[in-house]
Order: C-alpha cells, then sequence, then structure tokens
C-alpha cells in the first residue's frame, strides 16, 4: 500500500491518500508519488498547481486524517563517544612492548645462533 500524505494549510490536520490505484494513471507518472509517500506532500502537491478536477479526484484516495500533534518529533540518534577504560590502555602499552621486543628477541636469537655455529 502506498501513503502520501497531505496537509490542510492549518497543519493542524494531515490527509491521507491510499494512491495505490492510482499509480498507474497518475498523468504526473508514479516516480512524483513514490517519492512522497510516507511524507508530507502538500508543497509537492501545490507546487505543480494541479487543477481544480484533480483536487476533486483526490477524495477518491482519501483513507483519513492523522492529527498533526501526535506525530512523534523526529528525533536524531547520537552515539556516545566511547570512553577508553583503563584495561584498553593497558592493552596498548603492552603491544607496543611486543612490538619492540619481539623484533630484538629474533635478532638476538639469529646472533646467537650464528656465533655457535661459528664456533664449532
Ligand atoms: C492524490 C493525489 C494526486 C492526484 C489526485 C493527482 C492528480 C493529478 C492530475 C489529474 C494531473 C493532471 C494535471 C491536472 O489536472 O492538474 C496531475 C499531474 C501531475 N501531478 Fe499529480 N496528483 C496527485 C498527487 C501528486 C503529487 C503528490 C505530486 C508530486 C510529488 C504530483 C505531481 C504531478 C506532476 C509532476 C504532474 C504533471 C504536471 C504536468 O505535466 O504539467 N501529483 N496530477
Amino acid at each position: 500500500m502506498c501513503l502520501t500524505i497531505t496537509c490542510h494549510s492549518c497543519l493542524l490536520t494531515f490527509q491521507v491518500y491510499d494512491v495505490t490505484p492510482f499509480m498507474d494513471e497518475h498523468p504526473g507518472g508514479d516516480e512524483v508519488l513514490l517519492a512522497v509517500t510516507g511524507k508530507d506532500a502538500t508543497n509537492d502537491f501545490e507546487d505543480i498547481g494541479h487543477s481544480e478536477s484533480a483536487r476533486e479526484m483526490m477524495d477518491k484516495y482519501h483513507i483519513g486524517e492523522i492529527d498533526a500533534s501526535t506525530i512523534p518529533v523526529k528525533r536524531t540518534h547520537v552515539t556516545p563517544q566511547q570512553v577508553p577504560s583503563n584495561q584498553d590502555k593497558g592493552d596498548d602499552v603492552l603491544i607496543k612492548i611486543l612490538q619492540f621486543l619481539v623484533p630484538i628477541l629474533i635478532l638476538g636469537l639469529a646472533f646467537a645462533i650464528r656465533q655457535y655455529t661459528k664456533s664449532e
């Protein structure tokens, strides 16, 4: 089902239209209707300068009203910044030490093996 919402100029009541059966017949095409589905399409509808007969046609697809005051305000979710824990800091230090120590240990081992094989 495809809903297009258009509101009164008083902005207190939203008129809801189910334009599904009208999609194929709409002279402006179905893309424009799909683009405004589920939102207030008043400006989009008015900008076209629809004729009086177009406005009369709307009655056919009218399915109800929504009280504008009952529509929840859109909230944007802000992810709280992660505070690095002390455990994370400890892990970072350990990784840095290992990054430094491991190559030195490998070099030392290679050197020791070389010394050992030389003396034999
Ligand atoms: C139930 C809602 C709607 C009905 C009954 C309807 C009806 C019509 C009709 C009968 C026409 C032919 C021109 C005229 O008589 O004015 C038309 C054209 C058009 N409509 Fe709609 N319309 C509706 C919603 C919308 C919406 C929401 C939009 C925009 C997002 C839109 C965009 C257009 C466009 C672009 C044209 C073509 C205008 C042109 O070629 O000059 N219509 N519509």
